[in-house]
Parts: C-alpha cells; sequence; structure tokens
C-alpha cells in the first residue's frame, strides 16, 4: 500500500516529514513525500524555516501522482497560501483519501503557517478532505471562537464538516484533564470519544504528525475511518508513553513502540 505525505521537514526528526515516515514504515505502509519546507529543528525548538517554492511542490506532487497508485494522502506544514493553492490544483482531480491535520503554531510557539495562509486552508483544502485532524488551538483558528467546554467541541466539529470534509477529530493533547480524549465526528455516525491515560512527560513533540500519518497508513490499508482513527490513537499513545529520552528539550515520540509495546495499549472508545 503506498502513502504520501505533504509537510514540511523536522531536522530533528520528531515531526513533520520524518515523523510521518517512520509512522507510515512502523505500520507496513510505503511512504513517499512532498516536501514544503526545510525547518532547522531539534528538541529545543524551530531555528530556521526555508519554504520550498510553490512550482517545486507542485512538480514532487505531480511526479509522485503520476507514478504511484497512491491510496491515502496527508498534509501537515504547509507554510504559505501558494503552497495550497498548488496542492489543491492537483489534489482536486483525484479522489484519494486526504487526511488534513491543520499545523499552525509548532508547541515552541514557531508559525509553521503564514497568517494569510488560515483561509486558504480553510476555503480550498478543508473541502477536498476526508479527515481533518485540529487539536483545540487550531480548531479556535479555522471556527473564529474559543472552545472551552463540549458544546463548543460539539459546535466546532458542525461548523468544520460544513465544509464538506467526512470527519473531523477534535483533539484533547491541549486540554488540561487528566485523561487525553479526543472527539470523533463522522458525517452520519453517533460521535464518539477516545480516550487514553495522559502520560506525564514532556516529550510529545511529534504527536500530532504522528498521530495523523498512522490514521493516513490505515486508512491506505482499506480501513474504515473509524478503525483507522482507534488504531492511530493506539499508535500514539504507545508512542508517547514510551519515549525514547533523546535531545536536550522537548523529545520526540517513539514510533518503534507499537511493535515492541504491542498490545499494552487500551483505548476507551465510547
Ligand atoms: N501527554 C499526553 N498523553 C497521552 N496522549 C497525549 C498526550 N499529549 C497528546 N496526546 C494525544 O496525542 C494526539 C495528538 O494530540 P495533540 O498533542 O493535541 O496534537 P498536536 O501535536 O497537533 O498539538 C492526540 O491523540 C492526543 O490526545
Ligand atoms: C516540520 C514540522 N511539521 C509539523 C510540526 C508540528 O508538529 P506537531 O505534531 O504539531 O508537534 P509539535 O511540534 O507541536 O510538538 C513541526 N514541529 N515541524
Amino acid at each position: 500500500m503506498i502513502t504520501c505525505t505533504i509537510a514540511g521537514s523536522d531536522s530533528g526528526g520528531g515531526a513533520g516529514i520524518q515523523a510521518d515516515l517512520k509512522t507510515f514504515q512502523e505500520l507496513r505502509v510505503f511512504g513517499t513525500s512532498v516536501i514544503t519546507a526545510l525547518t532547522a529543528q531539534n528538541t529545543e525548538g524551530v531555528h530556521g524555516i526555508f519554504p520550498t517554492t510553490a512550482d517545486f511542490v507542485q512538480a514532487q506532487l505531480k511526479a509522485v501522482l503520476q507514478d504511484f497508485d497512491v491510496k491515502a494522502i496527508k498534509t501537515g506544514m504547509l507554510f504559505s497560501a501558494e503552497i495550497i493553492e498548488a496542492i489543491v490544483t492537483l489534489l482536486k482531480n483525484t479522489d484519494i483519501p486526504l487526511i488534513v491535520d491543520p499545523v499552525m503554531i509548532a508547541k515552541g510557539g514557531a508559525s509553521l503557517l503564514e497568517q494569510q495562509a488560515t483561509t486558504a486552508l480553510k476555503e480550498k483544502l478543508l473541502p477536498l478532505a476526508t479527515v481533518c485532524t485540529p487539536n483545540i488551538p487550531e480548531a479556535e483558528i479555522l471556527t473564529g471562537y474559543k472552545i472551552q467546554t463540549e458544546k463548543d467541541i460539539a459546535s466546532a466539529a458542525h461548523d468544520l464538516l460544513s465544509l464538506g470534509l467526512k470527519c473531523v477529530v477534535i483533539k484533547g493533547g491541549h486540554l488540561n484533564s487528566k485523561h487525553a480524549t479526543d472527539t470523533v465526528f463522522i458525517r452520519g455516525v453517533q460521535p464518539f470519544k477516545m480516550k487514553t491515560e495522559r502520560v506525564d512527560t514532556k516529550h510529545t513533540h511529534g504527536t500530532g504528525c504522528t498521530f495523523s500519518a498512522a490514521i493516513t497508513a490505515e486508512m491506505a490499508k482499506g480501513r474504515s475511518i473509524e478503525a483507522a482513527i482507534i488504531e492511530a490513537k493506539k499508535y500514539v499513545q504507545l508512542a508517547i508513553r514510551h519515549p525514547l529520552n533523546i535531545g536536550h528539550g522537548f523529545g520526540p515520540t517513539n514510533h518503534f513502540a507499537y511493535h515492541e509495546q504491542r498490545g499494552m495499549c487500551d483505548v476507551h472508545v465510547f
């Protein structure tokens, strides 16, 4: 099975293209990639960004799509409106499932999407997506209001689904709660929650990239959206629960853990 990630490179290997390709490999799908930007990054932060031109992003994506039977595509850091538009031009002619992780700001505070690109992300890319996986701050930017209650989460999902998406997962990593609970809204299906223990760790660099890449891998294998999302939650939970403890700052998750610790993870779905 072949997948594609359209995202930025993280020289530190914990997020972006590197996290996506590691996740694809661990979940036994073949990963191709389209690089939107290089970041000089490590566990202590983002030290520089060098974007790719929109034309060259398009050239990479064309090369991949012309040759490979890609079964699912994900997007991560897209950086600019020009890059988003270049991708949309090609993706609007395909029916490949598209998972959009609307990456905006790294946990350290660096901006990975120019402010004026939010409109292009929302109005041009999201209508093509099958699944979108915002964290709470991203959902707030996309909807334009604060998300504090269960009712706010449901309204945000409703507003995002109305853009044409099939599924929205509002991730709870940023909530100040005892558990890490994500809420899944799928058109025509009763919403459900996925709950795991919240791991007390600072090594959560790349959790969002890893989660969305795992959804992409599982969907490429032909699993239903529900099954893909639940398996992805297991994958990321194990990756957080068994950290590698590398680097001097906020370390990466452990992409090996899913195989090394198989069966040692409960996700409560309700
Ligand atoms: N400390 C943690 N313990 C357990 N799960 C976590 C923790 N932090 C994040 N997660 C989970 O990791 C996934 C990615 O969420 P999140 O960290 O919110 O994304 P992002 O990296 O986009 O901010 C979600 O399933 C979330 O619930
Ligand atoms: C190149 C690149 N892409 C995405 C991110 C953000 O990754 P995320 O999974 O949201 O994790 P944090 O960086 O917020 O820990 C990134 N940092 N770099």
